[in-house]
């Protein structure tokens, strides 16, 4: 019998938190650790692939998908639209994997509802002003961007307590470590 169950890993957090390194440095030290693809009405930023790092849309495309039923969520973040498609998750699910899903709060519960079974995991910032200075030299961000991503992080923030589990992104080996931790315990039981 196996020790390995696959689990659905749902990540949240403020924008800038860090969830993005930190999943991509996790997939690097675990074996089969799936990744959905959103969709999302925002521009590419430079060097981001279509398909890759997400499915770009239009609104009217993004509308009419919604209409179909294709996202198994979707919310208006940071002023624009994102959604899981279901065909991600399927894709992913069948292969035999654990699979992360990383979206918004709003997304996350979204996905508690439909799949109670899910396991969700928060990426907390060590303070408003070290995700301020991250998200600031990340260099993405108009000001006007980095603004509302920044009055919305205290909401986000307090959000976290209905998270299963919260991991401190500060110094990021010890968050990389922690995350890959927590989803290794999930699996093992
Ligand atoms: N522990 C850390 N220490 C220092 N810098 C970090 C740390 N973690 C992430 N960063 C940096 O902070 C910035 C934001 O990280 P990242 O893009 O992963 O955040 P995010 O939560 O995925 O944001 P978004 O939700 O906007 O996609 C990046 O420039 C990244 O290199
Ligand atoms: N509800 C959803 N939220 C999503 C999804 N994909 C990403 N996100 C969230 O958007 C913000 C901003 O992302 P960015 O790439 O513009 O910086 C990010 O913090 C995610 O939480 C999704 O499919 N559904």
């Amino acid at each position: 019998m196996s020790a390995f169950t696959p689990k659905l890993f749902v990540i949240s957090g403020p924008s800038g938190a860090g969830k993005g390194t930190l999943v991509a440095r996790v997939r690097d030290l675990h074996p089969n650790l799936g990744l959905t693809v959103s969709a999302t009405t925002r521009e590419p930023r430079p060097g981001e692939v279509d398909g890759v790092n997400y499915h770009f849309l239009s609104e009217e495309d993004f509308r009419h998908r919604i209409d179909a039923d294709e996202f198994i969520e979707w919310a208006n973040v940071h002023g624009h639209m994102y959604g899981t498609p279901a065909s991600e998750v399927k894709k992913n699910l069948d292969a035999g994997n654990s699979l992360i899903i990383e979206i918004d709060v709003q997304g996350a519960f979204q996905v508690k509802e439909r799949f109670p079974e899910a396991v969700l995991i928060f990426i907390m910032p060590p303070s408003l002003e070290v995700l301020a200075e991250r998200l600031r030299n990340r260099g993405t961000e108009t000001e006007e961007s980095l603004s509302l991503r920044l009055a919305n992080a205290s909401h986000e923030i307090e959000l976290s307590d209905r998270y299963d589990d919260v991991v401190v992104n500060d110094d990021l080996d010890d968050a990389t470590a922690e995350l890959l931790n927590v989803i290794q315990q999930h699996e093992r039981n």
